[in-house]
């Protein structure tokens, strides 16, 4: 399909083969985010990884990712930090539990993924459970990542840049200014401390880096910007689908908590050596990237030059959109596709780190989210945990209403899900 919008022309992708073309063949560059234009105004975000084209700077940060920061070893090392996060769940639940009161599931999963990730970089926590906590930081995050998934009339009409038609780059440039600053204070703290203390987090391998004089202060602390700003809330916002579905399924849910039974049991934590033998959890959690995953496209790419692909030519200056949404809801690519079923990833190999075309919901190729072994862990830690230590009772005994609404360029539930949790025996 061909769109187009007065001088910027659209193309969307929509099947397994074109998409792998685009992303491994002719490896596009990102054409900034769906709301470029709000990025592009931004000096101080100007070059963070995702804004980013393939130049020299881009490659750097992508190698420093892929070699330092992402390694097996590295993410390994700092298990420990998200395990005691895990036990701060555990806490907070056993208290809704003794005291009956329900849990909204998408604020609990918010605060525990963003603190897993705020500890494994940085060693701190971003949020807290209760609502006397301080929440600027984690507020602030979630408000940019709703900015930077909401459609801007100008990154169509250009002409309307000027106006900031919806007050984005304005709320934009205010998030950024916050959270630079705030990453800024936690670096500088730590450089008077590094004299006498080394930290197992990863803010100490940018930190040696640096010191090595492969990177500038300033990189470091816009690096750690652009982890928290691409990490924040991506976790939370499947863990809330993939809760959603398990408390809509008791089939589903009673199968994942018998795997864990025979695998874990009840008297330990699950932990991370755990993940590979809990092949039925594994499968929901790539069901639900398929059947639920909230961003239909992918980042944008952008033609630099006239592109052959089937045939077909993308002419210089296209943005070219895949559209993983409609991936895997085909049903010449998926039987089925309107039916939720983990089964259905038991008897494949099909997996969501960028090799399978049909579910790619960290994208594919050398733009793919160099993430995954932090998203990865995490997502089945907090699920296995959140369903090995707890019974769940829904607030009205009804199933969760499972509609869904297009909130800019995210699909999210419609109303907040509770429900409470009921301690093992
Ligand atoms: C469930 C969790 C996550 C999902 C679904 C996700 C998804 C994605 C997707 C789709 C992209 C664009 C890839 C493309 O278009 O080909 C991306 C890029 C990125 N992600 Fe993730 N991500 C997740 C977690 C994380 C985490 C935890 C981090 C950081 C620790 C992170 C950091 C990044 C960065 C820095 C980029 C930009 C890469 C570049 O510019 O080349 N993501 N992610």
């Amino acid at each position: 399909m061909r769109v187009d919008y007065g001088t910027r022309r659209t193309i969307v992708i929509s099947s397994p083969e074109l998409a792998k073309e685009i992303m491994m063949k002719h490896d596009l560059e990102f054409s900034g985010r769906f709301t470029p234009f709000v990025l592009e105004a931004l000096n101080q975000h100007e070059f963070a990884m995702a804004v980013l084209p393939m130049g020299d700077k881009w490659r750097q940060l992508r190698r420093i990712c892929k070699e330092h920061i992402f390694t097996p070893q590295k993410v390994q090392a700092t298990e420990g930090l998200r395990q005691d996060k895990l036990r701060q769940l555990r806490d907070y639940l056993e208290e809704c539990s003794n005291s009956g009161t329900s849990v909204d599931i998408d604020k609990a999963m918010m605060v525990t993924s963003l603190n897993m990730l705020s500890n494994t970089l940085v060693s701190m926590d971003f949020a807290g459970y209760s609502s006397a906590a301080n929440q600027e930081i984690r507020d602030t995050i979630e408000q940019a990542a709703h900015i930077g998934t909401t459609a801007n009339p100008a990154d169509y009409l250009p002409f309307l840049r000027m106006f900031d038609p919806k007050g984005l780059q304005r709320r934009a440039r205010a998030c950024y200014v916050k959270l630079l600053a705030y990453l800024e204070d936690i670096v500088g703290k730590r450089m008077k401390q590094q004299l006498n203390h080394q930290s197992n987090d990863l803010l100490q391998v940018l930190l040696d880096l640096h010191q090595q004089n492969e990177l500038t202060l300033e990189e470091v602390t816009r690096l750690l910007l652009d982890l928290v700003l691409d990490g924040g809330e991506s976790i939370s916002f499947i863990l809330l689908w993939i809760m959603a579905e398990l408390l809509r399924d008791p089939k589903i849910m009673a199968r994942v908590k018998n795997e864990l039974r025979e695998t874990v049991g009840e008297e330990r934590e699950v932990v991370e050596s755990d993940i590979p033998k809990l092949s039925y959890l594994n499968a929901m959690i790539k069901e639900t990237f398929r059947f639920r995953n909230g961003a239909p496209f992918l980042v944008a790419r952008k033609a630099e030059a006239d592109v052959e692909i089937s045939g077909y030519t993308i002419p210089k200056g296209t943005s070219v959109l895949i559209n993983i949404k409609s991936i895997t809801r085909d049903p010449k690519v998926w039987p089925n596709p309107d039916t939720f079923d983990p089964e259905r990833f038991l008897h494949n190999n099909i997996d969501y780190r960028g090799q399978s075309f049909e579910l790619t919901p960290f994208g594919s190729g050398r733009r793919v989210c160099p993430g995954i072994p932090i998203a990865h862990p995490t997502l089945h830690l907090i699920v296995a945990h959140m369903v090995n230590s707890f019974d769940w009772k829904l607030m009205d005994e009804m199933p969760p209403n499972m509609d869904d609404h297009d909130c800019g360029l995210v699909i999210r539930l419609v109303n907040p899900l509770k429900a409470i949790p009921i301690k093992n025996k």
